[in-house]
């Protein structure tokens, strides 16, 4: 079998019932594979277990059985390798935006000369419009602001992997799609691979080539590897006129809202059917849109 960039081989996680003779087997059995450059989301059900795997990704945890690979090597710990970004920025509230990418960079590369660190640090806040603000300390900055910064910085250290868990999820609605629009650009131009976490069918459409499918757990699986067959750049705009998105969008908000618990006892291999809801549709006319 090919190896991918990322691969995911047999992954369970079992934790502890605090003051019973039990344990939560929040999922097992897990496998699936990122090629190098692929932008990966994955949804589920609040408590099914994405920040887990995550965390397993990461090497914050270690998983309690199975093996994550990166680039042929076992993930064994944390790494400058893979960046992670939160939803709470997780920025040091005493440094300067400016100052907390060369933290990130001077880590990355401490043979750096001083010079380099904090030009290659100006490009990439740049890179996200803070250029104006990089004197201001993360309490003098908004949420939006502060998110981009995190982002940048993550980007800045040009991780073999970068780890998303739903970093836009604190933001409002309209910065929350100007962030998107920037990792749009920063990811064609870069060919950064990601996996991210999120709750929004709609963001997940716009950035991912494949959306992971998890069912509801305890006992989770990823019962579907979903298929992002529309054309590159996609807008925010105009994403929606894209032939197949509609019915690309049912698929998911059906999952969701009435496959994802049968969806755990009815997987029955480790790896996740490949579906392309798009190309399966283009023989016949589009489903309407379900509200969600
Ligand atoms: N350290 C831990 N000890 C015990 N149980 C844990 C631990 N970490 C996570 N869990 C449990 O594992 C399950 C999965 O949690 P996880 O945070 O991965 O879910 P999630 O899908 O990311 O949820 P959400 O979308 O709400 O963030 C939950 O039932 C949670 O309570």
């Amino acid at each position: 079998m090919k190896k991918r960039f990322l691969q995911v081989e047999n992954l369970a996680q079992r934790f502890p019932i605090a003051g019973r003779n039990k344990s939560l087997t929040v999922f097992e059995d897990i496998s699936f594979g990122i090629e190098r450059g692929e932008f990966v989301c994955i949804i589920g059900h609040s408590g099914c277990g994405k920040s887990t795997i995550m965390n397993a990704l990461s090497g914050l945890d270690a998983p309690t059985e199975g093996v994550v690979i990166m680039d042929g090597k076992e993930v064994s710990g944390p790494s400058l390798d893979r960046g992670v970004v939160f939803q709470n920025y997780s920025l040091l509230p005493w440094l300067s935006a400016l100052d907390n990418i060369i933290f990130g960079v001077r880590a990355r590369w401490p043979k750096w000369s001083r010079q380099k660190i904090r030009e290659h640090s100006h490009e990439y806040l740049h890179m996200v419009g803070l250029q104006e603000v990089e004197h201001r300390k993360p309490g003098q900055l908004s949420g939006g602001m502060r998110q981009r910064v995190s982002i940048a910085r993550a980007f800045a250290t040009q991780p073999k992997l970068l780890l998303l868990d739903e970093p836009f999820g604190a933001l409002d609605a309209l910065t929350r799609g100007v962030i998107q629009d920037e990792l749009v650009s920063i990811c064609a131009s870069t060919a950064q691979t990601v996996f991210m976490i999120t709750h929004d069918v709609d963001e997940a459409i716009l950035l991912a080539d494949r959306i992971l499918l998890m069912s509801n757990g305890p006992e989770a699986v990823i019962a579907e590897d979903v298929v992002v067959d529309l054309p590159r750049p996609r807008k925010r705009g105009t994403v929606i006129n894209q032939p197949g998105y509609y019915s690309l969008r049912n698929h998911l908000l059906d999952f969701l809202v009435n496959r994802s618990e049968a969806a755990r006892t009815a997987t029955t291999s480790a790896a996740p059917a490949i579906i392309n809801p798009i190309r399966e549709a283009s023989g016949g006319p589009l489903p309407h849109a379900v509200n969600a």
